[in-house]
């Protein structure tokens, strides 16, 4: 089977974050993602993962903004990343940075750049406008990793879930990987989004994961985004296809667990909902 990853910003959102780390691992998650560290000091988050014998797979550079409290602000004011953001160049710049650092602090691989949006109703000109950024945006960034031994990640989202999203669909994603060519920029292939965007899920995993350009999968039942054994995916048979694909290609990376637990009483609503997890480790 796959190894899985708890996504903690959706995942035991019934603790307080720092302790979501002990829960995951008494669950038996060996690795955890997470959308943003940027609100504690790494060494706090560094110690919750060594204590609890746990590897960070995967986290994002900031929303938006250029310092802490500025990220936290573009969040919650709805940027949704800056990588193909015409005119936030400084921004996704100073965002890399801050994410390298702590995945350095984090012994983590991989980052995740999340693209942004595009403007309401947006020409074919401002289109064309932050495809250049983003692809300039990206060969800089993944510069930049390869320096510090890291991944960039970008990741095609369904836009129901963030409408004007710029980046939505897997062949598009492979498209701009192909053409910058670095090996360390790759794509974070989440079958919720594509599912939701343009389906044929198994075919897509075995056409793409053999291309070496597939760093990461993330999970979730489709359409409400609970458990992945609820919704109109099945799961048990993705993860064998994700198995048998990935012994012949020798791909060895994560599959993360990012969604909204349905089952079970607060506190113990996410440990309720993972009898999916313990039928597909058995
Ligand atoms: O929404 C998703 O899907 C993600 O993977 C988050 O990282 C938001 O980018
Ligand atoms: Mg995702």
């Amino acid at each position: 089977m796959p190894r899985f990853a708890a996504n903690l910003s959706m995942l035991y959102t019934e603790l307080p974050f720092l302790d979501r780390f002990e829960a995951a691992a008494r669950d038996g998650f060996q690795g955890v993602e997470f959308l943003f560290p940027y609100a504690f000091a790494p060494e706090d988050i560094a110690a919750r993962l060594r204590g609890n014998g746990l590897q960070q797979v995967l986290f994002n550079a900031p929303p938006g903004g250029s310092d802490a409290a500025g990220f936290e602000a573009a969040w919650a004011a709805g940027q949704r990343g800056t990588a193909a953001v015409v005119g936030a160049e400084a921004d996704f710049r100073t965002g890399v940075q801050w994410a390298l650092r702590y995945a350095d602090a984090l012994d983590c691989p991989r980052i995740h750049c999340m693209a942004g949006l595009l403007p309401e109703a947006a020409s074919a000109d401002q289109i064309s406008a932050a495809s250049s950024v983003y692809e300039s945006n990206l060969r800089w960034a993944a510069a930049q990793a390869a320096a510090a031994g890291r991944e960039i990640l970008i990741e095609p989202i369904n836009p129901r879930d963030i409408p004007r999203f710029f980046l939505n669909r897997q062949d598009d994603a492979h498209a701009i990987v192909q053409k910058i060519g670095a090996p360390n920029l790759k794509v974070q292939f989440d079958l919720y989004h594509c599912q939701i965007v343009e389906g044929d899920v198994a075919t897509k995993i075995r056409h793409y994961l053999p291309t070496g350009r597939v760093g990461h999968f993330q999970i979730a039942g489709v359409p409400e985004r609970h458990e992945p054994d609820v919704g109109e995916l099945n799961y048990p048979y993705l993860f064998n296809v994700i198995d048998e694909v990935a012994a012949a290609c020798a791909w060895q990376g994560w599959v993360g667990c990012e969604y909204r637990p349905q089952r079970g009483a607060v506190p113990a609503g996410t440990s309720d909902g993972l009898g999916w997890l313990r039928h597909a480790t058995a």
